[in-house]
């Protein structure tokens, strides 16, 4: 069995409630979620996979601890270790929904992860976001402004995914 650890970085504590979700639906033990805030990013390395989760704010900003977290695994090499994405944003933010997804995405494009569960673009409603790459959205997107109804469900499909792609 894979040894999973869940990594977020939350300012008003919904990506913190979406990460412990995301923990139920996986069975992650509570001391295997972390906040970024009070942990280093060589923790990362006890863990086979890795689920890294941030809000964005600003203009498109990656959540500021995430940010930070972010800086120091970018020093790191993480061959071979699974890393899934997800988000926390607001739909009516139209062109930078969730951009923190396709931020982290990209800024480990050189540590050599290996990332997973992409997920379906059905049921939103926005412009533009950067969790878009070339046509596939490279993480979980959430919006519990609008749509908390539609929350537990996206979770509960995005695990399956993540359950189905570990190997
Ligand atoms: C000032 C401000 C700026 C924001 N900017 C964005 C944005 O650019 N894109 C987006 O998707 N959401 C944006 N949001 C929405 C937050 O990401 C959303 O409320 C999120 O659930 C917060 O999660 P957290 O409590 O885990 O930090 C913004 C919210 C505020 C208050």
């Amino acid at each position: 069995m894979k040894k999973i650890g869940i990594f977020y970085g939350s300012t008003t504590g919904t990506t913190l409630e979406v990460a412990q979700e995301i923990a139920k639906c996986l069975d992650v033990k509570p001391e295997d979620v972390h906040d970024v805030a009070s942990v280093s990013p060589s923790s990362v390395a006890g863990y086979d996979m890795v689920i890294l989760g941030a809000s964005t704010w600003g203009a498109g900003d990656l959540q500021e601890d995430m940010a930070t977290f972010i800086d120091g695994l970018q020093a790191l090499d993480l061959e071979n270790k699974e890393v899934a994405i997800f988000g926390c944003g607001d739909e009516s933010m139209s062109d930078t929904f969730c951009n923190s997804v396709g931020e982290i995405y990209h800024r480990l494009h050189d540590t050599h992860a290996m990332f997973i569960a992409p997920f379906n673009n059905d049921g939103y409603n926005y412009q533009h976001s950067d969790s878009n790459v070339h046509g596939l959205i490279v993480g979980l997107c959430i919006d519990n402004v609008n749509h908390p109804e539609m929350t537990s469900d996206r979770v509960k499909k995005w695990c399956d995914v993540i359950k189905e792609e570990i190997v």
